[in-house]
């Protein structure tokens, strides 16, 4: 690999600048600039669709040491819109390496910058919290490229999932098990999704589903040969309070009483769908050390994480719904941000319906988290009954009204 000298300039929307080497393709690219403190599993994080529209800063102050692979992406391109990197390995060493990061990026024409105080960004973006950001090659000077900044998308109030999701439905076959073919049949609404969510399921015995993000009612109950067992929304890139079609697709079917399972963006449209709210957080959560805590267990899981809005929901009481009792399964230790939901029966009754914020699916680990799918087998097998193609009760409550932090 030949290392860039090339200039390049990366300008935050209040006007801080940083000077570093050019890094990827060359050219100029913006977005919300976040940061994630994940040591490993950059490949993972390059191929989050959930990335979409941001430029993500690592924390780790080298990055690319192991390369590119073909086994470990979690869609078919980068969705990230710019990467800064303090240093980046000069040579890849990995025996399942195919290519350089840096050649990678180059390929898929991704902006980045190297060579800069990301220690120093950091801090910049924990204290003034994530903005909009600019990182360009090609121009030099900082207030010509602050006023494109400045003229760029903002995150907040923006619907991104039909950008990233499939753009037909296709089917994750199970693994044969214990189980025989398969167990269960679940649709899954792709909002952004990443390949090893479906993976995790195929390997319980779920016959996965993958739906468009435009999926109607209908299309979701037409899964399986009686119906789906279960319903699952995806992680994905953009504000849950900007997103109305899948809010109203989820109330449906929990009004069928299909179970439902969401990670991430799907844990923020259950809230939504529940009458909560949702925020965004000043900075966000992304990495893959953040201590959450089982409120139902007590116990402490160490997880993946990378969402920058979160739910308002009340973590010292149970909330009557449309659809059951809703209440804060998990929260994160760090700040007491809602985690993960859950929806029963009635009080201490069964288990309906639940989320988590965060990633069981986690590629580049850790682990602790995969319970979660053998929670959702659970719940589809206690629930075995298929849901009805006619609402158990009409859903009455609206989402209430969104809180911008
Ligand atoms: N990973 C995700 O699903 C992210 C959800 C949402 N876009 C957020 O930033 O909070």
């Amino acid at each position: 690999m030949t290392r860039r000298t090339a200039p390049a300039l990366l300008v935050l929307e209040d006007g801080r600048t940083f000077r570093g080497e050019a890094f990827g393709a060359e050219g100029e690219t913006f977005g919300e600039a976040v940061f994630s403190t994940g040591m490993t599993g950059y490949q993972e994080t390059l191929t989050d669709p959930s990335y979409h529209r941001q430029v993500v800063v690592m924390t780790a102050p080298h990055v690319g040491n192991t390369g590119i692979n073909d086994e470990d992406p979690e869609s078919a391109r980068i969705w990230v819109a710019g990467y800064v990197v303090r240093d980046p390995a000069r040579v890849s060493s990995n025996w399942r390496s195919a290519r350089s990061l840096d050649d990678e990026l180059r390929a898929q024409g991704v902006v980045g910058i190297s060579g800069i105080d990301t220690r120093a960004l950091t801090r910049h973006l924990r204290e003034r919290g994530a903005m909009r950001v600019g990182i360009s090659t090609t121009e030099t000077d900082p207030e010509r490229l602050l006023e494109r900044v400045l003229a760029s998308g903002e995150m907040a109030g923006t619907e991104l999932s039909d950008e990233v999701t499939t753009q037909s439905a296709y089917v994750v076959p199970a693994r044969p098990g214990p189980w025989g073919d398969k167990r269960f049949t679940v649709a899954a609404v792709d909002l952004g999704i990443k390949a090893n969510t479906p993976r995790m399921m195929a390997e319980r015995g779920i016959e996965v589903h993958v739906l468009p993000a435009t999926a109607s009612i209908d299309e979701v109950l037409a899964v399986g040969a009686d119906g789906p067992d279960g319903l699952f929304f995806s992680n994905g890139p953009g504000d849950p309070a900007a997103t109305t079609d899948q809010v109203a697709l989820l109330q449906e079917a929990l009004g069928r009483d299909v179970p439902y399972f969401g990670i991430c963006f799907g844990n923020q449209l259950f809230g939504r769908a529940l009458g909560f709210g949702t925020y965004k957080l000043t900075y966000g959560h992304r990495g893959i050390n953040q201590p959450v805590m089982d409120r139902t267990t007590g116990k402490v899981e160490v997880t993946a994480h990378n969402h920058g809005f979160a739910v308002d929901a009340p973590t010292d009481r149970a909330t009557e719904t449309a659809y059951g009792v809703a209440s804060v399964s998990h929260v994160c230790l760090n700040d007491d941000v809602v985690e993960g939901l859950e929806l029963r029966d009635g009080e201490g009754g069964a288990l309906k319906s639940f989320s988590v914020q965060y990633h069981p699916e986690a590629a580049a680990g850790p682990h602790d988290a995969a319970y979660l799918f053998d929670r959702f087998c659970e719940l589809m097998d206690a629930r075995g009954a298929r849901p009805t193609s006619q609402p158990s009760s009409e859903p009455s409550s609206e989402p209430s009204s969104e809180k911008e932090a």
